[in-house]
């Protein structure tokens, strides 16, 4: 302490100056009222701006402060010191003499515990947000404090703590300077007039082995406030591989306050923006931090394969102590990324299982409201309720409670006082089971793709049995039978019905000039040819080599004769690349019509045929009827 003392008198300690030290020095007399301080701020531009934001941020009130004057009576004049004070040291200590120490880098971490300080005091209403912004600007200020005294010893100190980051800073300080960061700190805040209500946390929150507050007290809150917030400035600067850690031990430490998961999320993004807006005010740098969800979702991708006890699970605690309650969610987040709801009593828990269907309920069987054993009846009673995994805990253990929580449908029995480990065993079964409910979901989904890649297999292969593959056109099979539909649907109406036989002439010629390829696209375009000159009701399949069948539903011999006229017309008239060349096609065309002594639909097919032969007979490129009432 004699060190601190000398250390204090000499003068070398991070003091403000300037319009600080005059609002330092003003607010230490007695009779000092909030129009001087305010006139005294109003002599510094930037900080009266500063501290208007301030107050603007940290305001429930909607309408906004636009003065200095305002500004200072809400925040008062303690507050006003702090925060004078703080800014001034910002831009006092931008660089120093320590070479390894990062002055940058530690305003920055700075501002970001501030913020994080600002947003729970706004949150969880432990104190005024702009005190608790101070208390979270300064909370480190004992490092600028020893990096600033003693430049090339604390040179050494973070050297040593690179080389074994192991080891706590406060060691290595300790080893070479005999004080430490916290303990210089606190000195100088006592003597900036920082209340005691913080300067206590302040002692601790950097120790997490050592929580010396009653859990429910105010000392404690702000020591967990203020580890959050370290975190959280922890994490704004991290490299992107540590900070899908960073932001695991976050939310860890966040169910500690009671800050449910879904929330996380919006609160550290909020108060990473206002890091950006305060930055650019107070001209320290800002990582480019991405947000919550891409963050989470970089520790989803790097994970390795899950192994049953990293599942995570959606649980709800319910409990109407808040203590044992937060406890039991600090142990099932600490090293594991479940879900986790807060119910304070048991009609809260049922209707919370009914809206996020957890995959584990642990209930205290003395539930206000609805007791734990009424609960488990109640969840048991439904349909989502019956494959949720109930864990019951109670103060005490006897056979008969284990006998009735069995009886109301619970799954197993947590003792109050259970540990991590313990806890971890127990979720063991909920795991397995929501692996094998995953697994049978994957095989449900993959049967039901086999199923469907089936249908549309067989789909294919249906097509593909009634299709020409070189034309695209319906293949013999497929003329027959629509030909059978087509009669019968004639024989019920008494409508007429034709078909056309047609044969491409001398194609042999074709196929021995230039090849089977060759031959192969000229087959293709005058099946292309004969489509598109057909009707659409009308249709034209390839029953054989060059041969092709026309069906005409509803079309007497008059009016078949002259659409097979067309279409050897238009087919003659097409030109078509054989090779090097340019050649034209002719067709003979055989037509027949039902008529009644036609007995079925071969014999009209082979009258057909035998007017294509006619035609053959009768020269070529022609269109002939063998009709049976014609030739009788
Ligand atoms: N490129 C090709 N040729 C085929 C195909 N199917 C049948 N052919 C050929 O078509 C030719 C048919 O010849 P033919 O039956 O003698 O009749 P044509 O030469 O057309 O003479 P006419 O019918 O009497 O005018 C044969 O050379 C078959 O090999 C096919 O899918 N592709």
């Amino acid at each position: 302490m004699a060190q601190l003392e000398q250390l204090k008198l000499s003068g070398q300690l991070p003091t403000p100056r300037g319009v600080a030290l005059a609002i330092l020095e003003l607010s230490q007399r007695e009779n000092a009222t909030l129009g001087e301080i305010a006139r005294v701020v109003q002599t510094d531009p930037a900080l009266s701006g500063r501290l208007i934001k301030l107050a603007n941020t940290a305001s429930h009130i909607a309408r906004p402060v636009v003065s200095v004057q305002e500004a200072v009576v809400r925040q008062g004049m303690a507050t006003v010191r702090q925060l004078a004070l703080g800014f001034s040291l910002v831009d006092q200590y931008r660089n120093g003499a320590c070479k390894a120490f990062d002055y940058q880098e530690y305003w920055s971490h700075s501002l970001l515990m501030a913020l994080g300080m600002q947003a729970l005091g706004m949150r969880l209403h432990v104190a005024a947000a702009d005190e608790l912004f101070v208390c979270g600007l300064l909370a480190q200020v004992g490092r600028l404090a020893l990096a600033t005294v003693y430049p090339d010893e604390y040179n050494a100190v973070l050297m040593a703590q690179h080389a074994d980051p192991a080891q706590a800073i406060i060691v290595h300080e300790r080893a070479r300077l005999e004080t430490d960061h916290t303990e210089l700190g606190i000195v100088m805040l006592c003597d900036w007039g920082m209340p005691k209500v913080f300067t206590g946390p302040l002692t601790q929150y950097e120790y997490p082995g050592h929580p010396s507050y009653p859990q429910d007290s105010r000392s404690n809150s702000l020591m967990l406030m203020l580890r959050l917030s370290h975190r959280l400035a922890d994490l704004g600067l991290a490299n992107a591989d540590v900070r899908p850690k960073l932001l695991k031990e976050w939310m860890a430490l966040a169910t500690e306050l009671d800050i449910p998961q879904e929330d996380a999320g919006r609160f550290i993004d909020q108060v990473i923006d206002s890091w950006r807006e305060w930055s650019e005010l107070l001209k320290i740098p800002a990582t480019a931090l991405p947000s919550f969800a891409e963050i989470c979702h970089g520790y989803h991708e790097t994970k390795e394969e899950t192994k049953e006890s990293d599942i995570p699970l959606r649980i709800v605690v319910a409990d109407g102590n808040a203590i044992n309650r937060r406890k039991t969610m600090a142990l099932l987040v600490e090293d594991s990324e479940h879900t986790v709801y807060p119910a304070e009593n048991g009609n809260t828990a049922l209707a919370l299982a009914m809206e996020v269907l957890p995959h584990v309920i642990i209930a205290h069987v003395d539930l206000p409201l609805l007791d734990g054993l009424e609960l488990c009846q109640a969840l048991r009673a439904t349909e989502e309720g019956r494959r949720m995994h109930i864990l019951l805990t109670a103060d005490e253990h006897g056979e008969e409670q284990l006998i009735n929580a069995f009886e109301a449908g619970a799954d197993g029995y947590v003792p109050n006082a259970i540990s991590a480990k313990g806890l971890r065993i127990r979720l063991c079964a909920a795991q397995r089971l929501v692996q094998l409910q995953a697994a049978w979901e994957k095989d449900r989904m993959q049967l039901r793709q086999i199923a469907a890649e089936l249908v549309v297999a067989n789909r294919r292969l249906a097509t593909a049995a009634l299709t020409d593959q070189l034309t695209g056109l319906p293949n013999r099979r497929s003329a027959m039978d629509q030909l059978e539909q087509a009669w019968s649907a004639a024989s019920r109406s008494g409508l007429p019905l034709s078909v056309m036989v047609i044969d491409i002439d001398h194609f042999k010629q074709i196929n021995d000039s230039h090849g089977h390829a060759a031959g192969d696209l000229v087959l293709r375009e005058a099946a292309a040819t004969l489509r598109a000159s057909a009707r659409r009701e009308d249709s034209v399949c390839r029953i054989g080599g060059e041969e092709f069948l026309v069906i005409c539903p509803n079309t007497d011999l008059k009016s078949a004769m002259q659409s097979a006229e067309r279409l050897r017309v238009n087919l003659g008239a097409k030109r078509m690349a054989i090779g090097q060349t340019e050649k034209t096609l002719t067709v003979s065309i055989g037509v027949a019509t039902r008529e009644s002594g036609i007995a079925d639909m071969d014999v009209l097919v082979s009258l057909a045929d035998q007017a294509l032969y006619a035609a053959k007979e009768a020269g070529r490129n022609l269109t002939c009827t063998r009709q049976q009432s014609l030739f009788p």
